[in-house]
């Protein structure tokens, strides 16, 4: 059920696990700024997180200025937010470190 919206409070523990996500004002989704030392080591970094993404068929909204990465994570499909949001949000933390 990995596509099945979270409620509010699964949404809050499973924020809780995690580092540096928030919620987004007005919006079912999470984000993250990820700060990098160079453009190369941020374009890095979303390289491996777009293959992640298409074997996950979920896919981010993210916006790269330089070596910061904004990423904004939630279903389109569930209108909300779903494990896989927090799947993928792990696995970008792993790649950033
Ligand atoms: C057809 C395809 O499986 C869907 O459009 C997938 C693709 N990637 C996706 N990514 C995200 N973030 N949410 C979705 O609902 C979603 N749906």
């Amino acid at each position: 059920m990995a596509k099945q919206k979270l409620d509010a409070q699964a949404v809050r523990d499973a924020l809780a696990e995690l580092d540096g996500w928030e919620l987004q004002d007005g919006r079912e989704a999470i984000g993250k700024t990820f700060t990098f030392r160079n453009f190369s080591e941020a374009f890095g970094f979303m390289t491996r997180v777009a293959l992640a993404a298409e074997k996950l068929d979920h896919h981010p909204e993210w916006f790269n200025v330089y070596k910061t990465v904004d990423v904004t994570l939630s279903t389109h499909d569930a209108d909300g937010l779903t494990e896989l949001d927090f799947k993928l949000a792990r696995k970008m933390d792993a790649f950033a470190r």
